[in-house]
Protein backbone atom coordinates (compact mmCIF):
# COMPACT_ATOMS: atom_id res chain seq x y z
CA UNK A 1 0.00 0.00 0.00
CA UNK A 2 1.58 3.50 -0.95
CA UNK A 3 0.15 6.21 1.45
CA UNK A 4 -2.20 5.65 3.76
CA UNK A 5 -0.93 4.06 7.50
CA UNK A 6 -0.10 1.47 9.56
CA UNK A 7 -3.52 -0.01 10.41
CA UNK A 8 -4.98 -0.61 13.65
CA UNK A 9 -3.67 -3.85 14.91
CA UNK A 10 -6.94 -6.72 13.65
CA UNK A 11 -8.99 -3.75 12.64
CA UNK A 12 -9.79 -5.87 9.22
CA UNK A 13 -9.99 -9.41 10.94
CA UNK A 14 -10.80 -11.05 7.54
CA UNK A 15 -7.54 -10.06 5.92
CA UNK A 16 -5.33 -13.35 5.61
CA UNK A 17 -1.22 -13.07 4.58
CA UNK A 18 -0.94 -15.77 1.53
CA UNK A 19 2.65 -17.16 1.95
CA UNK A 20 4.53 -19.56 -0.05
CA UNK A 21 7.48 -22.09 1.09
CA UNK A 22 10.81 -21.98 -0.17
CA UNK A 23 13.28 -24.22 1.48
CA UNK A 24 12.21 -24.37 5.06
CA UNK A 25 10.85 -20.85 5.14
CA UNK A 26 7.33 -18.97 4.28
CA UNK A 27 7.03 -15.58 2.22
CA UNK A 28 4.20 -13.34 2.29
CA UNK A 29 3.46 -12.77 -1.75
CA UNK A 30 -0.30 -11.93 -1.64
CA UNK A 31 -3.21 -10.67 0.45
CA UNK A 32 -6.56 -12.83 1.11
CA UNK A 33 -10.49 -12.18 2.41
CA UNK A 34 -11.52 -15.45 4.75
CA UNK A 35 -15.04 -15.88 3.68
CA UNK A 36 -16.11 -18.34 5.01
CA UNK A 37 -14.27 -20.53 8.04
CA UNK A 38 -12.78 -23.13 5.62
CA UNK A 39 -12.37 -20.44 2.49
CA UNK A 40 -10.19 -17.83 1.37
CA UNK A 41 -10.98 -15.58 -1.64
CA UNK A 42 -8.07 -13.92 -3.40
CA UNK A 43 -6.48 -13.40 -6.73
CA UNK A 44 -5.67 -16.02 -9.77
CA UNK A 45 -2.80 -14.41 -10.48
CA UNK A 46 -1.18 -14.57 -7.35
CA UNK A 47 -1.54 -18.68 -7.17
CA UNK A 48 -1.63 -19.88 -11.03
CA UNK A 49 1.65 -21.22 -10.21
CA UNK A 50 2.91 -24.21 -8.52
CA UNK A 51 3.59 -23.49 -4.89
CA UNK A 52 3.31 -25.02 -1.87
CA UNK A 53 0.95 -22.68 -0.20
CA UNK A 54 0.01 -21.38 3.67
CA UNK A 55 -2.31 -18.86 4.65
CA UNK A 56 -2.10 -16.40 7.90
CA UNK A 57 -4.81 -15.69 9.68
CA UNK A 58 -4.87 -13.09 13.02
CA UNK A 59 -1.82 -11.11 11.91
CA UNK A 60 -0.45 -7.66 12.01
CA UNK A 61 3.03 -7.32 12.13
CA UNK A 62 4.21 -10.25 9.62
CA UNK A 63 7.64 -10.60 11.31
CA UNK A 64 7.17 -11.17 14.79
CA UNK A 65 4.58 -13.66 16.68
CA UNK A 66 1.69 -11.79 18.69
CA UNK A 67 0.48 -15.27 19.55
CA UNK A 68 -2.84 -14.37 17.82
CA UNK A 69 -2.36 -16.33 14.51
CA UNK A 70 -3.61 -18.93 13.19
CA UNK A 71 -1.87 -20.64 10.40
CA UNK A 72 -3.89 -22.92 7.60
CA UNK A 73 -2.28 -24.79 4.88
CA UNK A 74 -4.50 -25.02 1.88
CA UNK A 75 -5.82 -27.76 0.39
CA UNK A 76 -7.04 -26.75 -2.63
CA UNK A 77 -7.09 -23.91 -5.67
CA UNK A 78 -9.80 -22.88 -6.99
CA UNK A 79 -8.75 -20.86 -10.00
CA UNK A 80 -11.51 -18.98 -12.14
CA UNK A 81 -12.15 -21.34 -15.17
CA UNK A 82 -11.82 -17.94 -18.05
CA UNK A 83 -8.85 -16.54 -16.30
CA UNK A 84 -5.93 -15.84 -18.65
CA UNK A 85 -2.40 -15.38 -16.91
CA UNK A 86 -1.81 -13.62 -20.11
CA UNK A 87 -4.25 -11.18 -20.26
CA UNK A 88 -4.93 -9.86 -16.63
CA UNK A 89 -6.91 -7.16 -18.59
CA UNK A 90 -9.14 -9.82 -19.48
CA UNK A 91 -10.75 -10.14 -15.91
CA UNK A 92 -11.49 -13.28 -14.08
CA UNK A 93 -8.52 -12.47 -11.52
CA UNK A 94 -10.06 -14.73 -8.48
CA UNK A 95 -9.91 -17.81 -7.50
CA UNK A 96 -11.11 -19.67 -4.29
CA UNK A 97 -8.42 -21.36 -1.23
CA UNK A 98 -9.83 -24.43 0.51
CA UNK A 99 -8.29 -24.87 4.45
CA UNK A 100 -6.48 -28.14 5.65
CA UNK A 101 -8.76 -26.63 8.80
CA UNK A 102 -11.77 -24.32 9.61
CA UNK A 103 -10.41 -20.93 11.18
CA UNK A 104 -11.77 -20.33 15.22
CA UNK A 105 -13.62 -17.16 14.65
CA UNK A 106 -12.48 -14.92 17.48
CA UNK A 107 -11.85 -10.58 18.06
CA UNK A 108 -8.95 -11.13 15.59
CA UNK A 109 -10.34 -13.63 12.92
CA UNK A 110 -13.30 -13.10 11.37
CA UNK A 111 -15.37 -13.13 7.84
CA UNK A 112 -15.71 -10.59 5.58
CA UNK A 113 -18.96 -9.56 4.46
CA UNK A 114 -19.38 -9.64 0.84
CA UNK A 115 -21.63 -7.75 -1.25
CA UNK A 116 -25.05 -8.74 -2.72
CA UNK A 117 -24.87 -10.22 -6.06
CA UNK A 118 -24.70 -7.65 -8.94
CA UNK A 119 -24.22 -4.79 -6.70
CA UNK A 120 -22.78 -1.34 -8.55
CA UNK A 121 -20.63 1.00 -5.71
CA UNK A 122 -21.41 4.69 -7.47
CA UNK A 123 -18.56 7.36 -7.87
CA UNK A 124 -16.41 8.26 -4.81
CA UNK A 125 -17.66 5.79 -2.40
CA UNK A 126 -15.54 5.24 1.24
CA UNK A 127 -13.20 2.70 0.47
CA UNK A 128 -10.07 1.30 2.40
CA UNK A 129 -7.35 -0.91 0.41
CA UNK A 130 -5.58 -2.70 3.31
CA UNK A 131 -2.66 -4.94 2.81
CA UNK A 132 1.66 -5.71 3.22
CA UNK A 133 2.50 -5.03 0.10
CA UNK A 134 5.08 -2.26 -1.49
CA UNK A 135 4.59 0.93 0.48
CA UNK A 136 6.48 2.58 -2.41
CA UNK A 137 6.98 1.71 -6.19
CA UNK A 138 10.24 -0.47 -6.37
CA UNK A 139 9.94 -0.49 -2.74
CA UNK A 140 9.90 -3.20 -0.28
CA UNK A 141 6.79 -4.74 1.56
CA UNK A 142 5.49 -3.43 5.22
CA UNK A 143 6.20 -5.66 7.60
CA UNK A 144 2.73 -4.38 9.66
CA UNK A 145 -0.72 -4.62 7.78
CA UNK A 146 -1.46 -0.78 6.34
CA UNK A 147 -4.48 0.90 5.53
CA UNK A 148 -5.38 3.55 2.38
CA UNK A 149 -8.28 5.60 1.91
CA UNK A 150 -9.23 4.37 -2.03
CA UNK A 151 -12.38 6.00 -2.81
CA UNK A 152 -14.18 4.07 -5.64
CA UNK A 153 -13.98 5.47 -9.04
CA UNK A 154 -17.07 4.20 -11.90
CA UNK A 155 -16.83 2.63 -14.63
CA UNK A 156 -17.50 5.46 -16.73
CA UNK A 157 -14.23 7.48 -15.46
CA UNK A 158 -11.82 4.74 -15.00
CA UNK A 159 -12.31 3.44 -18.94
CA UNK A 160 -12.63 6.65 -20.46
CA UNK A 161 -9.20 8.04 -22.05
CA UNK A 162 -6.52 9.09 -20.07
CA UNK A 163 -7.50 6.94 -17.34
CA UNK A 164 -7.51 3.19 -17.88
CA UNK A 165 -9.73 3.20 -21.46
CA UNK A 166 -10.70 -0.39 -22.38
CA UNK A 167 -8.09 -2.47 -19.87
CA UNK A 168 -10.91 -2.05 -17.36
CA UNK A 169 -13.81 -3.85 -17.47
CA UNK A 170 -17.34 -4.09 -16.37
CA UNK A 171 -15.96 -7.10 -14.04
CA UNK A 172 -13.96 -4.63 -12.08
CA UNK A 173 -14.18 -1.74 -9.78
CA UNK A 174 -11.68 0.95 -9.96
CA UNK A 175 -10.32 3.19 -6.87
CA UNK A 176 -8.07 5.71 -5.79
CA UNK A 177 -5.94 7.27 -8.85
CA UNK A 178 -4.14 9.99 -6.91
CA UNK A 179 -1.30 9.59 -4.24
CA UNK A 180 -2.62 6.46 -2.63
CA UNK A 181 -2.56 2.98 -4.44
CA UNK A 182 -2.01 -0.69 -4.05
CA UNK A 183 1.32 -2.21 -4.86
CA UNK A 184 2.68 -5.63 -5.29
CA UNK A 185 2.36 -7.89 -2.44
CA UNK A 186 -1.45 -6.41 -1.92
CA UNK A 187 -2.90 -8.72 -4.82
CA UNK A 188 -5.41 -10.80 -3.36
CA UNK A 189 -6.32 -8.22 -0.73
CA UNK A 190 -9.56 -6.71 -0.13
CA UNK A 191 -11.07 -3.51 -1.20
CA UNK A 192 -13.36 -2.40 2.04
CA UNK A 193 -16.13 -0.29 1.13
CA UNK A 194 -18.47 1.17 3.63
CA UNK A 195 -22.74 0.55 2.96
CA UNK A 196 -24.94 1.51 5.35
CA UNK A 197 -22.32 2.12 7.86
CA UNK A 198 -20.81 -1.36 7.05
CA UNK A 199 -17.32 -2.71 5.57
CA UNK A 200 -18.15 -5.32 2.94
CA UNK A 201 -14.91 -6.38 0.71
CA UNK A 202 -16.21 -5.14 -3.19
CA UNK A 203 -13.10 -5.53 -4.69
CA UNK A 204 -9.73 -8.22 -5.02
CA UNK A 205 -6.57 -6.27 -5.80
CA UNK A 206 -5.84 -7.02 -8.81
CA UNK A 207 -3.63 -4.66 -10.56
CA UNK A 208 -1.84 -1.12 -11.09
CA UNK A 209 0.39 0.81 -13.81
CA UNK A 210 3.09 -1.10 -15.61
CA UNK A 211 4.72 2.27 -14.84
CA UNK A 212 4.44 2.22 -11.44
CA UNK A 213 1.96 1.99 -8.26
CA UNK A 214 0.38 5.64 -7.44
CA UNK A 215 -0.08 6.89 -10.97
CA UNK A 216 -2.25 9.38 -11.01
CA UNK A 217 -5.57 8.44 -13.58
CA UNK A 218 -4.42 5.13 -13.09
CA UNK A 219 -6.54 4.23 -9.87
CA UNK A 220 -5.77 0.39 -8.38
CA UNK A 221 -8.20 -1.98 -10.35
CA UNK A 222 -9.64 -4.66 -8.52
CA UNK A 223 -11.99 -7.87 -9.61
CA UNK A 224 -15.49 -6.40 -8.60
CA UNK A 225 -16.77 -9.57 -6.13
CA UNK A 226 -20.73 -8.65 -6.82
CA UNK A 227 -19.91 -10.18 -10.34
CA UNK A 228 -18.85 -13.33 -8.80
CA UNK A 229 -20.98 -14.53 -5.78
CA UNK A 230 -22.40 -17.26 -7.69
CA UNK A 231 -19.12 -18.72 -9.22
CA UNK A 232 -17.47 -18.21 -5.22
CA UNK A 233 -21.71 -19.86 -4.26
CA UNK A 234 -21.02 -22.98 -6.54
CA UNK A 235 -17.66 -23.76 -5.54
CA UNK A 236 -18.15 -23.95 -2.04
CA UNK A 237 -21.25 -25.31 -1.63
C1 LIG B 1 5.87 -3.96 -11.62
C2 LIG B 1 4.38 -3.93 -11.48
C3 LIG B 1 3.92 -2.55 -11.17
C4 LIG B 1 3.74 -4.44 -12.77
C5 LIG B 1 2.24 -4.53 -12.64
N1 LIG B 1 1.87 -5.60 -11.68
C6 LIG B 1 0.62 -5.68 -11.23
O1 LIG B 1 -0.23 -4.84 -11.44
C7 LIG B 1 0.31 -6.90 -10.35
C8 LIG B 1 -0.36 -7.97 -11.18
C9 LIG B 1 0.54 -8.45 -12.28
C10 LIG B 1 0.19 -9.85 -12.70
C11 LIG B 1 1.12 -10.30 -13.77
N2 LIG B 1 1.04 -11.75 -13.98
N3 LIG B 1 -0.63 -6.50 -9.33
C12 LIG B 1 -0.25 -5.72 -8.34
O2 LIG B 1 0.88 -5.29 -8.22
C13 LIG B 1 -1.31 -5.34 -7.33
F1 LIG B 1 -1.61 -4.07 -7.51
F2 LIG B 1 -2.41 -6.07 -7.48
F3 LIG B 1 -0.83 -5.53 -6.09
C14 LIG B 1 1.63 -4.89 -13.98
O3 LIG B 1 2.03 -5.85 -14.58
N4 LIG B 1 0.64 -4.07 -14.38
C15 LIG B 1 -0.06 -4.18 -15.57
C16 LIG B 1 0.27 -5.05 -16.59
C17 LIG B 1 -0.52 -5.08 -17.76
C18 LIG B 1 -1.61 -4.24 -17.90
C19 LIG B 1 -2.43 -4.26 -19.15
C20 LIG B 1 -3.90 -4.42 -18.79
C21 LIG B 1 -2.25 -2.94 -19.90
C22 LIG B 1 -1.93 -3.37 -16.86
C23 LIG B 1 -1.16 -3.35 -15.70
Amino acid sequence: VVGGEVAQPNSWPWQISLQYQSGSSYYHTCGGSLIRRGWVMTAAHCVDSQRTWRVVLGDHNLNSNEGKEQIMTVNKVYIHNLWNSNNIAGGYDIALLRLSTEASLNSVVQLAALPPSGQILPNNNPCYITGWGRTQTGGSLSSSLKQAWLPSVDHQTCSSSGWWGSSVKTTMVCAGGGANSGCQGDSGGPLNCQVNGQYYVHGVTSFVSSSGCNVNRRPTVFTRVSAYISWMNGIMG
